[in-house]
């Protein structure tokens, strides 16, 4: 099977970019991540982003991963999950599901403040 590599740039279908940079011996990065959408009324800014991939052999080449984006324009946060596939014509794709935390001003407020989704990144 082709390797999955996450360094790289990727765009999602909400037209967000990121970058991620090489990937250590740990199997840490650090990229940036600069969103198309968000539910901030801040003018959006690139943010930067620090993650995890799994490096075991059994990945097949297709490793799982996670990276966190710390806004820089927000007070909120993303985590992210997901894996990186090569699919059936040969393209590789990062799957992801995701949660956003938003800053509320009381814990009454607690209930509303993640959002959750999923989304899919190809390559620039
Ligand atoms: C990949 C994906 O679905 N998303 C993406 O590319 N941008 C939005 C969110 C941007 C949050 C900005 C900060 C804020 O609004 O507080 S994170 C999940 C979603």
């Amino acid at each position: 099977v082709k390797k999955c590599s996450l360094s790289g740039s990727w765009v999602n279908d909400l037209g967000s970019n990121m970058t991620i940079g090489a990937v250590n011996g740990d199997g840490n990065f650090e990229g940036s991540y600069h969103t198309a959408v968000s539910a901030s009324p801040n003018e959006i800014k690139v943010s930067p982003l620090q993650g995890s991939m799994q490096r075991g052999t059994n990945q097949k080449g297709q490793p799982t991963f996670g990276f966190t984006v710390n806004w820089s324009f927000s007070d909120s946060i993303t985590v992210f999950t997901g894996q990186c596939f090569v699919d059936n014509d040969g393209k590789e794709v990062l799957k992801t599901m995701w949660l956003l935390r938003s800053r509320v001003e009381s814990i009454n407020n607690d209930w509303k403040a993640t959002r959750a989704g999923r989304n899919t990144f190809i390559r620039t």
